[in-house]
């Protein structure tokens, strides 16, 4: 793979999006808890994002926690977001040694106020960071977040047009999603970037997330780079 040029190359995506599926799958495989799967998930994170930092992605967008997954049993969802604001802050030296810049998307109004806290700091310390954006999607919904977008469309009186609802959504700003993978099996979007998904090229492996790595991330790009997309056109 050339790093040249990168992000004038069509044969390369701007923008990867991955629905992070498999953690507890993988646990109880191997006779652990759930939770052994989530720990193991969040040093896979580090590892894919800084290559995607290294290889010139615009745009890495993770799926960490969903709007539905509140309904998991209370300890799973508290051992969640202890793990997110640990990673959060063992991350930021990374962040900064790699250029990357942290995005948070999704409601986190629902969060304690001490990982909301975390994420801003996180969010305004790589503020000035030009490489690679780390986009985690934390209560996020693709229903809840089109819904809250059209509120603010109203809020300000705008017209409604595909470019103003798209100034609306928590990716405002960012490309489309080119290339959207889920590990683990699943051949669903599980309420993910529905709008930004429109016309992405997907791809479904059934390796659990703890045991994604780069190499089959190459080989995906390998693959992604052999599609043909026509938007629509011939
Ligand atoms: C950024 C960060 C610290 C991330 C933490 C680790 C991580 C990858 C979290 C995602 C949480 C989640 C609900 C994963 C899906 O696996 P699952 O629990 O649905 O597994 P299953 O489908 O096998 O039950
Ligand atoms: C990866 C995340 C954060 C959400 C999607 O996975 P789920 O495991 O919650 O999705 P479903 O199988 O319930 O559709
Ligand atoms: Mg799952």
């Amino acid at each position: 793979m050339s790093l040249n040029n990168m992000n004038d190359d069509k044969s390369f995506p701007s923008h990867i999006a991955i629905i992070m599926d498999g953690n507890g799958r993988w646990a109880k495989q191997r006779g652990l808890k759930r939770t052994a799967g989530h720990e193991e998930g969040a040093k896979v994170v580090r590892e894919i994002t800084k290559f995607c930092a290294k290889i010139g992605i615009k745009y890495l967008t993770l799926y960490a926690f969903s709007t539905e997954n509140w309904a998991r049993p209370k300890l799973e969802v508290e051992y969640l977001m202890r793990l997110l604001e640990k990673h959060l802050k063992n991350e930021l030296e990374v962040f900064l040694e790699n250029n990357i810049r942290f995005k948070a998307i999704g409601d986190l109004s629902k969060f304690s106020k001490s990982l909301q806290n975390t994420i801003k700091n996180t969010e305004n310390m790589t503020s000035s960071c030009t490489g690679l954006t780390q986009v985690l999607a934390l209560n996020y919904g693709s229903k809840d977040e089109i819904i809250r977008a059209i509120k603010k469309l109203n809020e300000q009186n705008l017209e409604i047009t595909e470019e103003n609802l798209e100034s609306c959504l928590d990716t405002a700003g960012m490309s489309p999603v080119d290339l959207l993978i889920r590990t683990s099996g699943e051949v669903r979007l599980s309420n993910y970037l529905l709008w930004q998904n429109a016309y992405a090229e997907m791809f479904f492996t059934k390796t659990y997330w703890p045991d994604f790595n780069i190499e089959e991330l190459e080989k995906i790009l390998d693959d992604y780079k052999n599609r043909e997309r026509r938007f629509g056109g011939i």
